[in-house]
């Protein structure tokens, strides 16, 4: 058996922590031989909460976890951690835009950026999900030095896994047929949800997306929306937002990052921007990514852009450089 990793959880008494853990716990992330020890973080006033978590995690009776640390502590949370969920701050409410909780979340993340680099291993991968996530990943990665920039994430896989069970649904298939679709950009409502280079396997064989649905104003138009407005639909039928399948989307993310992604097959990850398709360097910007075992990404490179996609491209990158000037205004109080 392999030596125990350290995975952190912040936000640990939430909702999405509560789908979360139980993936992390029984080995549907790092894999079903990999032990591991759970940080659990959260804020003083849900430590009574956690207590109760780390009693269903005890009466889960799971052979994977070594052993389960619950603190409000930064120092205890983040040492030595391997992977960071980062999940805790505020969700939105009903007519909030995510970017309403940058002055709420971001200094969260300037903090814990700083733990990070203090405590963490420097080979820690950091996946950010509080939003706003892309802005907040970068806050995290600038105040955590020491630990290369590469090594911070933030989750659009949530809207991936939307756009390919959207368009499994439309063409009558399982959603693992369908492959390579691409989220471009901010976790938000500009973020663009692009089919043009996905495929879908039907009858066995193998036809672009584009040219099996052949409905260009529904892949230009309600597609998009639908996929960039699927967080507030939830919200308005749950009243709360969506957690089981931003937990799932969460151990996608991780999972493809620490064993690789298939050959051929490209996934949505938040990355920091290296100026690839035209898009302003440094900052978080979803692209598709290819991912080699052990954790090593590429963005995926020569992908032809359409007038259409560029606009795209450029109004959410124009979103990110709002966010990220914000940001930095506020981390500067
Ligand atoms: N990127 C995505 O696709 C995606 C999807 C869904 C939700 N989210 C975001 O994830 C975040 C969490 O959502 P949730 O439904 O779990 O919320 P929740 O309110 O159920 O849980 C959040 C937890 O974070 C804790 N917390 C707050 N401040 C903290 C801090 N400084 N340190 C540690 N913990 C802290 C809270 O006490 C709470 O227990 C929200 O920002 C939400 O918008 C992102
Ligand atoms: O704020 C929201 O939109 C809800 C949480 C999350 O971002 C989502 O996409 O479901």
């Amino acid at each position: 058996m392999p030596e125990p990793i350290r995975v952190i959880v912040t936000g640990a008494a939430g909702q999405i922590a509560y789908s979360l853990i139980y993936q992390l716990a029984k080995g549907d992330v790092f894999g079903a031989d990999q032990p591991l020890y759970l940080h659990l973080l959260d804020i003083p006033p849900m430590m009574g909460v956690l207590e109760g978590v780390v009693m269903e995690i005890t009466d889960c009776a799971l052979p994977l976890v070594k052993g389960v640390v619950a603190t409000a502590d930064l120092a205890v949370a983040f040492k030595d951690v391997d992977a960071a969920f980062m999940v805790g701050s505020m969700p939105r409410k009903q007519g909030m835009e995510r970017k309403d909780l940058l002055s709420a979340n971001v200094k969260i993340f300037k903090e814990q950026g700083e733990a990070l680099d203090k405590y963490a291993k420097k080979t820690v991968k950091v996946l950010v999900v509080g939003n706003p996530a892309n802005t907040n990943a970068l806050m995290c990665a600038k105040y955590a030095p020491s630990i290369p920039k590469k090594n911070f994430s933030a989750m659009t896989r949530l809207d991936h896994n939307r756009a390919q069970a959207a368009l499994a649904q439309k063409l009558g298939v399982g959603v693992a047929d369908v492959q390579n679709v691409i989220i471009w950009g901010n976790h938000s409502s500009t973020q663009f949800p692009d089919v043009a280079h996905a495929s879908v396997l039907i009858n066995g064989s193998k036809k672009s997306v584009s040219d099996a649905i052949n409905d260009k104003d529904y892949l230009q138009g309600d597609f998009v929306k639908m996929v960039q407005t699927r967080g507030a639909a939830v919200i308005a039928a749950r009243k709360m937002s969506s957690a089981m399948s931003a937990a799932k989307a969460a151990g996608d993310h991780m999972k493809d990052w620490w064993f690789g992604t298939a050959p051929g097959q490209h996934v949505s990850m938040a990355v920091i921007s290296d100026g690839s398709y035209g898009v302003a360097a440094d900052i978080m910007f979803s692209f598709p990514v290819s991912i080699k075992p052990g954790g090593e990404y590429q963005i995926v490179q020569g992908l032809p852009v359409s007038d259409f996609a560029r606009k795209m491209l450029d109004i959410t990158a124009e979103e990110l450089l709002e966010e990220k000037k914000d940001a930095l205004s506020l981390c500067q109080d």
